[in-house]
């Protein structure tokens, strides 16, 4: 199991987990959209995927203003509510400290704002969800839950971690330095995390970043250190992050995976060649397939509620009403009774 991750959260609150809605109003998955650019295929597999394991939340995209509107209106055909967001910048004069393909992700911090929502599960494009994952929204509340991040990939060349060879996923393997002090506090992968939106604390954010200078990974660096203290880990199979396949395998157990994050290189599955290192895996075919077969798969899309034609199906005796999508022409279905004979 992996250190760090105190499974309490999940032992002594599986109970409260099953308990009524812990005081939760309205709850929504929220993803974010920038550019115009392939990532919609992404959020458009999500909200197909959220509606194959039956959430019972809309699913927000957050979108920049630079997102086309013919990108927004295939979203909303899929049932996603659209959130148009003022982009946010850090300071300009650091600017170059952050790798460039993730100063967008900046923007992610307006999602505090969406008070109309108690509480909201943020998810990356690049994310899969295969199971029910609900429960989450009754978390007890005033924490960021979030899965534990890897320090082992290139991307961490530049972190002290990294030349050290230590990872918080595997925190006996090179032991943090007693020489250096403590060892980093636990640090989240920022493509999924459970939140409670808050007016105040946007703007506290806002108001931080400007005095912060950007860093590699960009908001994710900035979230780690803005709720450093209130940040609790959930288990990997709310986030697995593909590079923990190859990195601590001895972490993963695939069949219980809930939430697949595509975030290694190569591994969109939407771009997906299985050139880049590590994707002519088995595995991250299988995962690459497992998307595409949502993706592709047309009873997952979304039909509006006036499209819906109720019908009455008789069968066996008893009568259930069936949900089917509106006939071109619109004729009542009749499915005859079978005969009493
Ligand atoms: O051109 C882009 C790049 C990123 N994103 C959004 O920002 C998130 C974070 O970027 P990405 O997933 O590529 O980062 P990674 O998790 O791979 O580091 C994506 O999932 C998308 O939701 C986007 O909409 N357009
Ligand atoms: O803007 C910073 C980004 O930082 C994170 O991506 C990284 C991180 O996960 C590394 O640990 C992986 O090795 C790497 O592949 C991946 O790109 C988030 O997934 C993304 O949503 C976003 O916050
Ligand atoms: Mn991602």
């Amino acid at each position: 199991m992996a250190p760090g991750a105190p499974i309490d959260t999940f032992t002594t609150n599986t109970a409260k987990l099953s308990a009524p809605n812990s005081g939760y109003s309205k709850c929504a998955y929220v993803t974010f959209l920038a550019g115009n650019g392939d990532y919609w295929k992404g959020a458009v597999g999500l909200a197909k995927g959220l509606r194959k394991v039956k959430s019972a939340h809309p699913l927000i995209v957050a979108v920049l203003p630079d997102v086309p509107e013919d990108h927004r209106n295939i979203l909303r055909a899929q049932g996603c509510l659209i959130r148009e967001i003022i982009p946010v910048y850090p300071p300009e004069n650091h600017i170059k400290f952050a790798m460039a393909h993730f100063v967008i992700n900046y923007s992610k911090l307006r999602i505090w704002n969406f008070e109309e929502y108690s509480r909201m599960i943020y998810l990356d494009a690049d994310i899969q969800v295969y199971e029910n994952i609900d429960h989450l929204f009754e978390l007890p509340k005033e924490y960021l839950y979030a899965v534990m991040d890897c320090y082992c990939e290139k991307v961490w060349s530049h972190s002290l971690q990294y030349s050290i060879g230590y990872c918080q996923q595997c925190p006996d393997r090179v032991k943090w330095p007693v020489e250096l002090g403590n060892p980093p506090s636990l640090y989240f992968n920022a493509g999924m995390f459970v939140f409670e939106p808050s007016k105040l604390v946007c703007d506290k954010l806002l108001e931080t970043l400007q005095h912060t200078p950007p860093t590699p990974f960009a908001e994710q660096d900035f979230l780690n250190m803005f709720f450093e203290k209130s940040y609790k880990p959930i288990p990997v199979v709310y986030n697995l992050v593909l590079a923990m396949l190859w990195r601590h395998p001895e972490n993963v157990e695939l069949e219980k995976v809930k939430v697949v994050h595509y975030c290694a290189a190569g591994s969109k599955p939407w771009r997906y060649t299985g050139q880049e290192t590590n994707m002519d895996r088995e595995d991250i075919k299988k995962l690459v397939a497992k998307w595409w077969e949502i993706y592709n798969d047309e009873s997952l899309d979304f039909i509006k509620a006036e499209d819906k034609v109720e019908i009455e199906v008789e069968e066996e005796g008893f009568s259930k009403t069936s949900i089917m999508a509106a006939m071109q022409e619109p004729t009542m279905a009749y499915i005859p009774t079978p005969s009493a004979a």
